[in-house]
């Protein structure tokens, strides 16, 4: 059931977003009753339903305002906006924030025995693709005249079953490309997944004031992520020395040690992972109980 008083967010249903989309949304705290047959689902205790979908049409939900929100790569969503302002749609809509997952490029990649020499190469030819827009923005960019022919799968096999020379498609690993006889040649795209949302005043102002205490809890989860608890003993004679080595700790809270007069136990927040060297180095310092932990969320 449909109910217009509520914040709705697409996902994608299944595919390379959907862990990651609902593994957040959970960490910002959404309870969300997922059952895999449904296409709806309502979370239990925020005025949010998820609407999952297949992540092509995530752009133009947004556009359109079907739904409020969505989790999306911007290799889509950028494809999605050259379509919809070539065909004369309407292509609104807010970047809420880049978020730190989906990560991959969009590359041109040839077969391995094609005598590749630079995208001149591509002259005249065709190149499959799942991004066309993205791909003709690029050759126009590049002053090539070449052809990207539309394909919604197995783009790989397009050079073997003859219908281009080459592809332009999602890398991350290059796996998929190796395992198809494939050498990666120019990136085109760089991409992340985002989360967007229905254009600035679209939204009536409850539902905007719900995504507006939801972004800064995203920030804190991501900040979280990226940051480590870290506590350690040090020697009182060296504290100089261990502080210069803790990433971000121009302020460490520095606390006496009972039955100690020349340690002290330290805690920081460092913004980034102690790496196993500095580690070394501390210990080197005479520092020992190093400890290093992930931290859930923060704030403030
Ligand atoms: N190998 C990868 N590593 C990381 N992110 C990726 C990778 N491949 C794709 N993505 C990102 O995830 C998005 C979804 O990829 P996926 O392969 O699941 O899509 P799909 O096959 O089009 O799924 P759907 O059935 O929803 O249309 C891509 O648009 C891209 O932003
Ligand atoms: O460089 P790699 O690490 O090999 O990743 C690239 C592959 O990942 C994506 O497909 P996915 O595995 O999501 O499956 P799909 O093609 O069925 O969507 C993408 O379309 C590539 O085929
Ligand atoms: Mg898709």
């Amino acid at each position: 059931m449909s109910d217009n008083s509520r914040l709705r967010i697409a996902i994608q249903k299944s595919g390379r977003l959907s862990d990651d989309s609902i593994a957040l949304l959970k960490a910002i705290g959404i309870k969300l009753n997922i059952r895999d047959r449904l296409l709806i689902a309502h979370s239990t205790n925020e005025n949010i339903d998820l609407l999952r979908v297949r992540d092509d049409d995530i752009p133009g939900l947004v556009m359109d305002g079907v739904v409020d929100m969505g989790f999306i790569g911007e290799n889509e969503l950028e494809e999605k906006m050259l379509e919809r302002q070539a065909t004369g749609k309407p292509a609104d809509f807010e970047i809420l924030r880049r978020l730190d997952y989906g990560g991959c490029r969009l590359s041109i990649a040839v077969p391995t025995e094609m005598n590749y020499t630079g995208v001149a190469s591509l002259e005249g030819k065709k190149v499959a693709t799942t991004y066309p827009y993205l791909l003709e923005r690029y050759f126009k960019e590049q002053g090539i005249k070449a052809k990207a022919v539309m394909l919604t799968g197995s783009v790989e096999v397009a050079p073997r079953a003859g219908v281009a020379a080459a592809i332009c498609d999602l890398v991350s690993t290059g796996a998929t490309l190796e395992a198809n006889g494939l050498q990666e040649e120019e990136v085109i795209f760089r991409s992340k997944a985002v989360l967007i949302q229905r254009a600035d005043g679209e939204l009536d102002a409850e539902k905007q004031a719900l995504i507006n205490r939801l972004v800064p809890r995203i920030d804190g989860v991501i900040q979280a992520k990226e940051s480590k608890y870290i506590m350690l003993h040090a020697p009182k004679a060296y504290l100089e020395q261990v502080k210069s080595l803790l990433p971000g700790a121009e302020n460490p809270t520095v606390l006496p040690l009972a039955g100690s007069d020349d340690t002290v136990a330290i805690h920081v927040v460092s913004p980034e992972n102690l790496f196993w060297e500095t580690m070394e180095k501390l210990k080197a310092l005479g520092c020992s109980s190093i400890l290093v932990m992930p931290i859930e969320k923060m704030m403030g």
